[in-house]
């Protein structure tokens, strides 16, 4: 019995993946909680001929225990989406705090869940949302991800524009962050073996590193990127579930705490110390079961994005963890 919440489920991202989510062949109980609007979309949902049963939750009366309360697999895209001109980062002094509350209720009332974060800045709400759950001592870093299976998605996408063929025949490791110059594609790794013409090559890390950017500028001020996320999310949560089932061999993208999963201590030393860091991740039953390491096969041209990388990823580190837990205070 797997009972999946979506908290910001009225949203751009949180309604077509909780449409996603309630069609699943891996979900039987869905619970919808946003500040607004999920009595209708709940009501929408609930007529789907699917296994999974729909419920939906506002703030008032427990809402939020009551979505999360027994939930193994919580995912999180509330908060707000940029508009032409911002960062992600610019997205933090709104997010943070959103990010910091949900999080809370995921501790006090679903502790075991396995968490799935999409709200921006992924770089800083995932040491946030870690950082609220070791105040809380739950914890548990396999089972806390940030979400940046969209950053793989376009890799691949855009290597097909590029070379030619289908998208569906390219996976490309992408690593580090999720904003700018913390993605960094591995485009030396691409399988099956492909070769991206060097005068091509500076543009397409580019337009990897801010694809983002041109769903921002397309849609004018409404928002960004949601019909692909709910996608590439619902791809992660349902990769996650067949884990769950049993499947071997799994492997998802994720930003994640590389200390305490095995094999990603060997990334925090390549990485220079970095706590947190996008990287491939094997799952299993009850979450992340190992960490792949496909930086010591980086070439040159590789590294030095990753240095780039680095020097900005620390910084939204470490502005996430302050949040929660101000220096004046550790
Ligand atoms: N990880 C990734 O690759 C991506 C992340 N995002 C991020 O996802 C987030 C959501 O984007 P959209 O769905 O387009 O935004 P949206 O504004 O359409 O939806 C956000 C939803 O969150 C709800 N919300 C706000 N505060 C809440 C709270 N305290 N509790 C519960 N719900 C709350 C809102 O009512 C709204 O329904 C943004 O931060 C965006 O930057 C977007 C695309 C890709
Ligand atoms: O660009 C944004 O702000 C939304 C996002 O994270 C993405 O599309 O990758």
């Amino acid at each position: 019995m797997v009972k999946a919440a979506v908290l910001g489920a009225s949203g751009g991202i949180g309604q077509p993946l909780s449409l996603l989510l309630a069609i699943s062949p891996y979900v039987d109980e869905l619970r919808l909680y946003d500040i607004v609007n999920t009595p209708g979309v709940g009501a929408d949902l609930s007529h789907i001929n699917s296994k999974a049963k729909v419920t939906a939750y506002l703030p008032e009366g427990q809402g939020l225990e009551k979505a999360l309360t027994g939930a193994d697999i919580v995912v999180i895209p509330a908060g707000i989406p940029r508009k032409p001109g911002m960062t992600r980062d610019d997205l933090f002094k709104i997010n943070a705090g959103i990010v910091s509350d949900l999080v809370t209720g995921v501790a006090k009332f679903s502790p075991k869940a396995v968490i799935l974060i999409i709200s921006n800045p992924v770089n800083s709400t995932v040491p946030i949302a870690a950082e609220v759950l070791r105040k809380h001592e739950v914890f548990d870093a396999t089972k806390l991800f940030g979400i940046t299976s969209l950053d793989v998605a376009r890799a691949a996408t855009f290597v097909a524009d590029v070379v030619g063929g289908s998208p569906t025949h390219y996976k490309v490791p992408v690593v580090g962050g999720h904003s700018g110059e913390t993605i960094v594609p591995l485009l030396s790794q691409i399988t099956p073996k492909t070769e991206i013409p060097s005068d091509k090559l500076d543009a397409l890390v580019k337009r990897i590193q801010f694809g983002g950017d041109e769903v921002v500028k397309a849609k004018e001020g409404l928002g960004s990127a949601t019909l692909s996320m709910a996608y590439s999310g619902y791809k992660f949560a349902e990769s996650l579930l067949r884990a769950v089932n049993g499947e071997m061999g799994v492997v998802e993208p994720a930003y994640v705490h590389l200390e305490d999963i095995p094999g990603g201590k060997d990334v925090k030393d390549d990485v220079g110390g970095l706590d947190f860091f996008a990287v491939p991740v094997e799952l299993g039953p009850n979450g992340a079961v190992w960490v792949n390491n496909p930086l010591p096969r980086a070439n040159d041209y590789e590294k030095a994005l990753l240095e780039e990388a680095k020097k900005k990823l620390a910084e939204n580190i470490v502005k996430g963890i302050e949040f929660v837990t101000p220096t004046s205070k550790l």
